[in-house]
């Protein structure tokens, strides 16, 4: 099988556009949702992704490998390392459009094995948004901003309104987080856009 990418985006797309709120470049994001895999602090194992604003249409994550999230002694699971691209494009999507949205389709291609004890630094761009959907891509670098490319990733989120998580959540996972909306950080979207 070739590694020849077919055409990005797959559909003519508009040039994305910042929403005059996203967070300026140089701002670090926090953490969407405490409980998030990718970027909660209260998910000990969790990748604990951090996020930064970049210039144009970007925002960086960086991301270390640890014991937890081996896949293969001393390397880190292809699956972890394609969760950690969906909450950088994510996080990407929902902070510079500020709106929800969600992965319809993730594509990841791994070119060197990760070891653990790896930060991968992760650029993100949103490449082209057509109606509801959002084209955003990404490569991960080992350890500094120029190291070697370890991973690259293309997806399509879908703009969603927010009563698809209200809809489709646990009911006793919303209970907490109306409880104690600290759980939710500073949220990447506008509630009454
Ligand atoms: C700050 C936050 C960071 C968060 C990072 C983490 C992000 C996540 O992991 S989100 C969780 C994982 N994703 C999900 O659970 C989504 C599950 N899927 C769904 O809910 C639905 O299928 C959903 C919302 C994506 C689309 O459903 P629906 O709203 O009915 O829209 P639908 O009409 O089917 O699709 C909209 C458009 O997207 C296209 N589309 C949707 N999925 C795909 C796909 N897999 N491939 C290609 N195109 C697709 C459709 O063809 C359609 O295109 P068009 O407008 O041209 O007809």
């Amino acid at each position: 099988m070739s590694r020849t990418q077919q055409p990005w985006p797959p559909v003519d797309t508009e040039p994305p556009k910042a929403h005059p709120d996203a967070p300026a470049p140089g701002t670090d994001l926090p953490q969407h949702y405490a409980r998030c895999f990718g970027c909660g602090d209260q998910q000990e194992d969790g990748l604990h992704l951090r996020a930064q604003v970049g210039d144009g249409h970007t925002i960086r994550s960086r991301f270390t490998v640890t014991e937890a999230h081996q896949g293969a002694p001393g390397l880190a699971h292809g699956g972890l390392l394609a969760c950690a691209f969906d909450e950088a494009l994510g996080t990407t999507v929902g902070n510079l459009l500020r709106k929800p949205a969600v992965t319809g389709k993730l594509e990841t291609d791994f070119l060197r094995p990760v070891p653990v004890g790896t930060t991968l630094v992760i650029d993100a761009h949103l490449d082209g948004i057509a109606g509801r959907k959002v084209y955003v891509s990404a490569e991960g670098r080992m350890d500094t901003d120029d190291g070697p490319v370890a991973v690259r990733a293309r997806a399509l989120f879908v703009l969603v309104d927010l009563s698809h998580f209200v809809n489709h959540g646990r009911p006793e996972d919303l209970q907490a987080v109306a409880q104690d909306p600290k759980l939710l950080g500073r949220l990447p979207v506008e509630v009454n856009p």
